[in-house]
C-alpha cells in the first residue's frame, strides 16, 4: 500500500478486499498461477527480458533443481523488488523460547510427559515473541526432524516480516483466528483448520479476533505431502481438493520495516524501508496452503479391532526410508466407533516412533480421566509404554458395544521417527503435570487364573 497517496491507498485496500473475497485456489501440490494485476504473469515463459509493470522475476526453489518430478517444488514470483533488495545488515535478535534441534538442554525423563495449556501472557507478544518450544527432534542442519512448539499471540506483527530457512511451518490453531499474510496471498485460519508455510516463504502474522494460541510443527525434513492411500483407493482421508492456496495479493508499502529470518537455529533481524510482501503474481507448485480438518474423511475398522493410527494421517513428511516418516501429522476427530467385541480406544503400546500430541477441543478417547485438556499436550517418547488411563480402560472394557459416535473432539499427533528432546522451558514450566508419569500405576490387576 502506498501510504503517501490516499487514492492509491484506497485502490490497494480494494485490491486487498477482493483478494480476500476471491480467496483461494483448490488442490494439493498443483501448478497454480495467479495474478493480482491483469497481465502481471508472463505467458509461456518464466523470465522475459522485461516483466510487466516493471516487476522482477524470482524463483523460489523448495527442492533441489534435480529432484524427481514427484517431489520437485518451485515457484516463480513476480515482485516489486527481488528478495536481495530486502536484505539489510542482519543482527542477532532475541529468539525467546524458540529452540532448534539439536537442543540438548536437559536430560529427557524416561517417562510419559504431559502439560496443561501454556497460559496466554498479559503482555503484548507477537508471533515471533510468543513461540515456546516443547520438544525438538533430529537435526535441523541435516534437514531431518522437527520442533514441536506452542505459539502465543496477543498482538499482530506490524511492519515486521519473517521467514524460516530452517523448516516448513505447520500451524494448528487452538484458540483464536490468525491471518497469515504471505508473499503468495492471504490465509486465514481458525481452530479446526491448519496452514502450512513452506520454508523460505515470507509472512506477517496478524490476529483476527483477540489473542491466539496454537501449536506449530517446524518440519526440518521433506516437505509435507499427502500419504499414500494404498488399497483405500482414490478417495477419503484428506482429499486434495480441500487444500486451499491463496490467490496473489501484495503490499506496495514504503515504510520503515523489519525483516526477521530464522536461519541455523538463530533469529536475525535487519531494517528495511518497504514491505517484502510485494509479489504481484506467481506461478508454481511451491506455495502455502490451508486445510479444514473437519473435512477429513476417516476410514477405520468396520467389524473388529482397533487399527493403527496411520489411517488418520493427514500429511506426512517422508524420510529417505520408505514408510518411516520424518513426521506424520495424524488427526483424531469425530467418527463412528462400531467395532464388535473390541476394546475400542487406543491399545497399550510401545512405539519406535515418538509421539507428541495436542488437543484442539473436546475429549480424547484414551484419556477420559481428565488432565489432557484443549491447549495441553503430551509426549510419549520412543519405545516408552503408554495407553488409555484407568478411567478410559474401565469404561471401554465394560461398555455395551453399540455403534458410538465420537463427537466434538479433535486431537492430533506429530509423530516422528526421532526421539524427542524436551526443552529446559518444557521441563520447568508450571504447566508440566508432574504426576502424569504415574498414571499407569492406577491400572488394577484383573488377572484371575480360575476365571476365563
Ligand atoms: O498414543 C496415542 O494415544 C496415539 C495413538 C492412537 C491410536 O489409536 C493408536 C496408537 C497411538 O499411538
Ligand atoms: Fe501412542
Amino acid at each position: 500500500m502506498n501510504v503517501q497517496n490516499p487514492s492509491l491507498q484506497n485502490q490497494a485496500a480494494d485490491r486487498l478486499e477482493s483478494a480476500i473475497q476471491r480467496g483461494y485456489m483448490s488442490g494439493f501440490g498443483n501448478g497454480f498461477e495467479t495474478e493480482a494485476l491483469p497481465g502481471a504473469l508472463p505467458i509461456g515463459r518464466n523470465s522475459p527480458q522485461k516483466c510487466s509493470y516493471g516487476l522482477y522475476a524470482e524463483q523460489l526453489s523448495g527442492s533441489p533443481f534435480t529432484a524427481p518430478r514427484t517431489t520437485n517444488e518451485r515457484s516463480w514470483l513476480y515482485r516489486i523488488r527481488p528478495t536481495v533488495t530486502h536484505w539489510g545488515q542482519f543482527q542477532k535478535a532475541d529468539i525467546g523460547l524458540w529452540r532448534t534441534a539439536p537442543a540438548v538442554e536437559v536430560e529427557v525423563p524416561i517417562a510419559p510427559m504431559r502439560w496443561s495449556p501454556i497460559p496466554l501472557p498479559n503482555e503484548s507478544v507477537s508471533f515471533l515473541e510468543g513461540v515456546c518450544t516443547i520438544t525438538t527432534a533430529g537435526d535441523a542442519g541435516s534437514q531431518a526432524g522437527m520442533g514441536a512448539h506452542v505459539y502465543l499471540i496477543t498482538r499482530s506483527m506490524a511492519d515486521e516480516y519473517f521467514y524460516n530457512a530452517d523448516g516448513e511451518m505447520l500451524f494448528v490453531p487452538q484458540q483464536g483466528s490468525i491471518r497469515l499474510w504471505t508473499e503468495f496471498g492471504i490465509i486465514d485460519i481458525e481452530p479446526g483448520e491448519i496452514a502450512v508455510i513452506p520454508r523460505g516463504v515470507k509472512i506477517r502474522v496478524e490476529l483476527i479476533d483477540g489473542p491466539a494460541r496454537g501449536y506449530f510443527c517446524e518440519n526440518y525434513g521433506g516437505a509435507f505431502t499427502l500419504p499414500e492411500r494404498g488399497p483405500i483407493g482414490a478417495n477419503c482421508l484428506a482429499n486434495p481438493r480441500d487444500f486451499l492456496t491463496p490467490v496473489a495479493a501484495y503490499e506496495d508499502k514504503d515504510v520503515p520495516s523489519k525483516m526477521y529470518v530464522k536461519w541455523g537455529g538463530s533469529l536475525w533481524v535487519a531494517d528495511m524501508d518497504h514491505s517484502p510482501l510485494d509479489v504481484v503474481a506467481w506461478h508454481g507448485n511451491y506455495a502455502p496452503y490451508k486445510y479444514d480438518l473437519r473435512r477429513y474423511s476417516p476410514v477405520g475398522p468396520v467389524l473388529y479391532d482397533h487399527a493403527d493410527p496411520s489411517i488418520f494421517t493427514v500429511l506426512t513428511s517422508p524420510s529417505e526410508t520408505p514408510g518411516t516418516a520424518n513426521i506424520d501429522f495424524v488427526l483424531f476427530s469425530d467418527r463412528w466407533l462400531v467395532a464388535e467385541n473390541t476394546f475400542r480406544p487406543p491399545w497399550y503400546h510401545m512405539n519406535v516412533m515418538s509421539e507428541f500430541m495436542g488437543l484442539i477441543y473436546g475429549v480424547y478417547d484414551a484419556k477420559t480421566g481428565g488432565g489432557f485438556v484443549p491447549g495441553g499436550m503430551s509426549l510419549h517418547n520412543t519405545m516408552l509404554p503408554h495407553g488409555p488411563d484407568v478411567d478410559a480402560f474401565e469404561k471401554a472394557s465394560n461398555v455395551e458395544l453399540k455403534p458410538h459416535r465420537l463427537e466434538g473432539t479433535m486431537a492430533f499427533m506429530f509423530e516422528t521417527r526421532f526421539p524427542q528432546k524436551v526443552t529446559a522451558f518444557a521441563a520447568s514450566t508450571d504447566a508440566l503435570q508432574k504426576d502424569y508419569g504415574a498414571y499407569g500405576h492406577k491400572l488394577k490387576k484383573h488377572f484371575n487364573p480360575s476365571q476365563r
